[in-house]
């Protein structure tokens, strides 16, 4: 298999839901393809709800984490690195979650995320997360520029 985005350009990010360096994290691994990112997540039995479905803050953590390969990708392709000093480029401003089924617990989810608009200083991608053939959880993301102060 290749080697995940965030393995490839964030070996030491500690990020909670994508870090490959968080060993108590969900450890998302995200690949380009073509226009699109993808991802599958397996939740773990703790993440549950309280119904025997996802937890949405899980839920909002992994579209979060998956919109940022999108969104590090696409700032990858158009040259557009992060500043000097800091780790990552853009940083989530925005996350509307839209949650249309419950989203199982025992079973291997699909992410998908797509680039909608790109300016160096903001760029927008949309999420969601689906299980047989049916979108469980949605959100539009806007990522902003990340500056060392
Ligand atoms: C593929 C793997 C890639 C890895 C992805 C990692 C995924 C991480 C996903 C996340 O969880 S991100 C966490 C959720 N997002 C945030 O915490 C962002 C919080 N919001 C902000 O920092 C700012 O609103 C933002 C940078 C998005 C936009 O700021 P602006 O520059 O447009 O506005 P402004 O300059 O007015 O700054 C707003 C406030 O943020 C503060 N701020 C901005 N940049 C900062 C900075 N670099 N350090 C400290 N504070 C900062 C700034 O001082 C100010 O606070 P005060 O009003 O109290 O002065």
């Amino acid at each position: 298999m290749d080697t995940s985005h965030q393995q490839t350009y964030f070996p030491d990010l500690p990020c909670f839901g994508c870090g490959p360096a968080n060993a108590l994290g969900l450890q998302l691994q995200s690949f380009v393809d073509g226009d699109r990112v993808t991802a599958s997540f397996t939740p773990r039995p703790e993440h549950d709800n309280g119904l025997g479905f996802l937890n949405g803050g899980i839920i909002a953590t992994v579209l979060d984490c998956h919109s940022a390969a999108a969104v590090t990708h696409a700032a990858h392709e158009r040259g557009w690195p992060a500043d000097p000093g800091v780790p990552l480029p853009y940083v989530t401003a925005g996350l509307d979650v839209r949650y249309r089924r419950p989203t199982p617990l025992r079973a291997t989810l699909t992410l998908v995320a797509e680039v909608r608009e790109a300016s160096r200083d903001e760029i927008t991608a949309h999420v969601r997360i689906e299980h047989d053939g049916k979108v469980r959880a949605e959100a539009d993301a806007l990522w902003k520029r990340w500056r060392a102060r």
